[in-house]
């Protein structure tokens, strides 16, 4: 087997609490994901998703446990993975095209050169027309599609995205997730991909990580998709494949998410299905 692109080697995080102690958010978890490989990370609200993947990109050191990144241990930021969160990382001030080339003049590109790759790159997400425009002038999908060029045109070996596209409404996202399938297909890079949504994670996914409820959350399955590729994830919901492993999975994930919403919510509440932000 290759070595991991990135390994996360029986990773523990815990925080003060409020009121004193130590709260255990993510216990024990050992998770590799190959070179190339898409992986994401699913579990009720609250569990450590996030942790993890903080503790992937060096934002935050393991309380136990280590986190290695092509066989190397990790120190301080994670410098092979590009990241995107679900909140908006566009400078306001800055035009599309200006915001995707910063990353490039950061790291002492020359100004020329580094335009004509964020043109490049703008071309890729389909934003060709729109370099001049400045964030507010944009969609919220035309934002995402500028934070992937951004993203991307610093090549990083690894991707660590966190619910990226929750805030964008159903059609936009499915176009945004066909979208990032297709630049990854191209340039097969590391993803691991935080998400509440099961039916999203089955649909990008080459394996699905399901976390318990916290403290001390850790995986209670790990499922490989074997749907074919290419996908286009509006339609491989409505296959019968897609239909059996989105019942498995949720039958394994189900009572983690009540446990996970008591915690949160101080009461169970009746959850009939897995389908959207579970
Ligand atoms: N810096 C911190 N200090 C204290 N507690 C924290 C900190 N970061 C996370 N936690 C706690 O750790 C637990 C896991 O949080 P995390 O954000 O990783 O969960 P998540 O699964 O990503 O949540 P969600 O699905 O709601 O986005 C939570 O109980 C959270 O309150």
């Amino acid at each position: 087997m290759h070595q991991p692109a990135l390994s996360l080697a029986a990773v523990s995080a815990a925080f003060a609490s409020p009121g004193g102690g130590r709260y255990t958010a993510v216990a024990e978890v050992s998770l590799d994901i190959a070179p190339g490989e898409f992986v994401s990370v699913v579990g009720p609200t609250g569990c450590g998703k996030s942790t993890l993947l903080n503790m992937a990109a060096g934002l935050l050191a393991p309380s136990t446990g280590v986190v290695r990144v092509f066989g190397d241990v990790l120190q301080g930021i994670n410098l092979h993975a590009g990241y995107m969160f679900q909140a908006d990382s566009l400078m306001p001030w800055k035009s599309a095209l200006d915001n995707v080339m910063a990353g490039l003049i950061f790291r002492g590109i020359n100004e020329a050169d580094a335009r004509e790759q964020a043109r490049y790159w703008l071309q890729r997400v389909g934003l060709a027309q729109h370099g001049a425009r400045y964030p507010h002038q944009l969609s919220g999908g035309m934002k995402k599609r500028v934070a992937l060029a951004q993203m991307l045109i610093l090549d990083p070996e690894i991707i660590l995205m966190d619910e990226p596209f929750s805030a964008l409404d159903i059609q936009t996202r499915q176009l945004m997730e066909n979208e990032l399938l297709d630049l990854w297909s191209a340039d097969r890079k590391s993803v691991l991909f935080i998400t509440h949504d099961l039916e999203e994670a089955i649909a990008m996914s080459d394996r699905v990580v399901v976390l318990s409820a916290g403290p001390e959350s850790h995986p209670i399955g790990e499922f490989a998709i074997d749907l074919p590729r290419p996908r286009d994830v509006a339609e491989i919901r409505l296959t019968p494949r897609f239909i059996e492993l989105h019942t498995r999975i949720w039958g394994a994930m189900k009572d983690e998410v009540l446990k996970g919403y008591a915690q949160t919510q101080g009461a169970i509440v009746s959850v009939e299905s897995g389908r959207r932000h579970v």
